[in-house]
């Protein structure tokens, strides 16, 4: 099997500068690894550091200890010590982040918004719009709505704006940040079966899935993290 991301000997401690330089460990040397074609959720109590390691493993936080490494073009690549750079060029065509929140350029249009991440990788402008198109068509953002900038959209509307962003172009490494969180029973089920789809095509999946029939409907396993020690 091939490891697509992993972690080694990762610790996460945040200096909380406002409040006297306190200390908060969250991540004490965790080994985590996904392996191509499977889906592994992230698992703990509230606090426990989901998101923390979720942001290690994008390369959104600098981890105090260890690092991060991500199969990349064939290459294992250390994205926590990478050039930004660099970073960028694996984030483009190996690892997605799909968060709950759309965070974009302003009046952009969502076909355009979607159908982007296919563009700046080389798909012809008129099949990158047609597979947008395709995304925004299942996960039921009325065609009216395509012409427009998101910012008005209803948090669902987001959401799902965003998961089509996040699936437009099928990479390797997938991480999703409640992917379901703000979806009516119809669209849960279209982001339940893309994740299946995904993982079938061979990407790794790494999720947060509060929803526990979620969890129970796309993980393969879980993997858990325990409630951290208190702030010193
Ligand atoms: N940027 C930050 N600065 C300071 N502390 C932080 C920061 N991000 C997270 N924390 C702290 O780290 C701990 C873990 O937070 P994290 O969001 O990773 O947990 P989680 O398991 O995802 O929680 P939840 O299930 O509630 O979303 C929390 O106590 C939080 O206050």
């Amino acid at each position: 099997m091939t490891v697509m991301i992993h972690s080694e000997g990762l610790s996460k401690t945040f200096t909380l500068h406002t409040q006297g330089g306190k200390t908060l460990p969250v991540l004490d040397g965790v080994d985590f690894a996904a392996e191509a074609s499977e889906c592994v959720a992230l698992h703990g109590p509230s606090g426990s550091g989901k998101s923390s390691l979720m942001r290690c493993l994008y390369a959104n936080y600098k981890p105090t200890a260890g690092r991060v490494m991500v199969r990349h073009d064939g290459v294992q690549v250390d994205i926590t010590n990478a050039h930004p750079g660099h970073i960028v060029e694996v984030r483009r065509h190996s690892l997605t982040f799909v968060t709950q929140f759309l965070r974009v350029i302003p009046r952009v249009a969502t076909l355009d918004i979607v159908a982007e991440p296919l563009i700046q990788t080389g798909t012809d402008e008129e099949d990158a719009r047609e597979r947008a198109a395709e995304l925004l068509e299942r996960l039921r953002i009325p065609q009216a709505l395509w012409g427009l900038a998101p910012a008005t959209f209803s948090g669902g509307e987001q959401q799902r704006v965003n998961i089509a962003r996040g699936f437009a172009l099928p990479r390797p490494i997938l991480l999703l940040d409640e992917p379901t969180a703000s979806l009516d029973e119809a669209n849960r089920d279209t982001v339940i079966d893309l994740i299946l789809e995904a993982r079938t095509a061979g990407a790794a999946v790494v999720g947060i899935f509060h929803d526990a029939e979620v969890r129970g409907r796309v993980a393969d396993r879980l993997f858990p993290l325990s409630a951290h020690k208190a702030a010193a």
